[in-house]
């Protein structure tokens, strides 16, 4: 596994940033958390892999009183976009002074001229309120660009450094206009802000908005529990996020133990049969005369059946939650058994809403590491956050896969002990 971290080239601009901390690039954080596995490592004569620690260095390799940097979101909407942008524009002001920085208009089409996008000014001032909003001022949008379209903007603007905040997509644009950029030997840096709330990037311990959206989807799954209690057999059945993932459902449903059933992406069910999920159901009402499904929307595609790709390349999932609603009614109309199921589909609601303060602490942590790797002339890299440290890790390395719930791990394993529900297959 390659963790070496690209550069533009030679730093030699003493840091103006006295009163904090400096790291150096061979300060490092093991990538394997077993000491066991470390010590065979050694043994068997590796260098055991680690992540370049994140961090202000001694010099830079951008003059700031020259540099123009420019931010772009790109992606679907989470929870604290907006305290990234305002923390990298005053980092970038107050820290290094720089004075220009450009917003792109949604996402990367504002980097090419036919949408006609105006370009933002972002000071101080004009990102002074902007944490208590959600969404992105800047906008985003999904749909890839033409990278030779992208490069030229930047080198036009005469962009130093790009920011850009977003997921994996995103991270595979980055990978790509690096490479173009790489192509013309220009000198620009660009930087990767990992954005999901789905928690899905590898190589992310954690990702921001995501205890936002657990915060609020534990929430949801209270009103789902009051409801199911309030009625005689009642369901409260809760649709959350995650497209291929099922970390916002599995946390959430850890944070509130309300739930009895938490299906997700990763894990396969059977709906039919005697160990079918309808039949688990039917013995769980018919003992406790209540139940609380918490399903995540990349789950059960088996039977929801989605179609196609969205613009980014995104399967476009079927509507598990509208399908699961109606198979339970009509298997329990069929049954002859009263049922007073409610259907919560809160999953927009939860994206759009202002950071957590949690939230809030890391987008600042996030803005300022990936400024400081930007002046110091990094670049395809993303800032990320490994056991609970801030390290940079090449962004090729993070686009070769998703991080998904492990069947077989303590996640998984922690909710199949919190809800008792079996496996759902024969
Ligand atoms: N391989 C790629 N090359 C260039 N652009 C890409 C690539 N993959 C994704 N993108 C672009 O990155 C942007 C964000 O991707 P998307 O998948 O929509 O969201 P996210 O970044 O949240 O995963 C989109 O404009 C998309 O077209
Ligand atoms: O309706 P949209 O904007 O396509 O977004 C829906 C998707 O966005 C997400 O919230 C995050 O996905 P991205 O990584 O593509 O931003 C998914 O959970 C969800 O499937
Ligand atoms: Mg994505």
């Amino acid at each position: 596994m390659d963790t070496a971290i690209e550069s533009l080239g030679v730093a030699r601009i003493p840091s103006p940033l006295k009163h904090v901390q400096h790291v150096t690039d061979d300060e490092c954080i093991l990538y394997d958390s077993s000491a066991r596995n470390v010590e065979q490592q050694i043994r068997e004569g590796q260098t055991p892999v680690s992540f370049m620690k994140a961090g202000p260095r001694d010099f830079m390799y951008f003059d700031p009183s020259k540099l123009k940097c420019a931010v772009v979101t790109a992606g679907g909407l989470c929870p604290g976009l907006n305290n990234v942008i305002r923390a990298i524009v005053l980092t970038l002001y107050y820290s290094y002074g720089v004075r220009n920085v450009l917003g792109i208009r949604y996402g990367f089409q504002g980097l090419v001229p036919q949408y006609g996008h105006p370009i933002l000014e972002l000071t101080p001032k004009s990102v002074g309120d902007i944490a208590e909003l959600g969404g992105t001022v800047l906008g985003s949008s999904r749909g890839p660009q033409s990278v030779e379209d992208m490069v030229d903007a930047l080198e036009r603007m005469n962009v130093g450094i790009l920011f850009a905040i977003g997921g994996d997509g995103t991270m595979r644009a980055v990978s790509k206009i690096c490479e173009g950029i790489r192509n013309r030997n220009a000198k620009i840096s660009v930087i990767g802000i990992p954005k999901t709330i789905d928690n899905d990037i590898s190589y992310m311990s954690r990702s921001f908005g995501f205890n936002t959206a657990v915060t609020v989807a534990a929430e949801v799954i209270t009103a789902a529990h009051v409801e199911a209690t309030g009625s005689p057999n009642g369901i409260g059945l809760v649709k959350l996020m995650g497209r291929r993932a099922g970390f916002i459902a599995s946390y959430a449903a850890l944070a509130k133990r309300d739930a009895n059933f938490v299906l997700i992406p990763e894990s396969d069910f059977d709906l039919e049969g005697p160990h079918g999920f309808l039949a688990v159901l039917e013995k769980r009402i018919l003992d406790r005369k209540h139940a609380v499904i918490v399903v995540a929307e990349g789950a059960g595609q088996q039977y929801a059946h989605g179609e196609g790709t969205d613009e980014s390349g995104n399967p476009r999932l079927g509507d598990i939650g509208i399908f699961l609603k109606e198979a339970i009614d009509e298997y329990f109309k069929g049954k002859g058994i009263e049922l007073n199921l409610k259907y919560i589909d809160p999953s927009y609601t939860i994206r759009s809403v202002e950071a957590t303060s949690d939230d809030a602490i890391f987008c600042t942590f996030l803005a300022q590491n990936a400024v400081h790797a930007g002046m110091a002339g990094k670049t395809n890299m993303v800032v990320g956050n490994w056991r609970d440290e801030y390290v940079y890790i090449p962004v090729d390395l993070v686009i070769t896969g998703r991080k998904q719930v492990e069947l077989d791990g303590k996640l998984w394993s922690s909710v199949l002990e919190a809800t008792g529900q079996p496996s759902f297959k024969p």
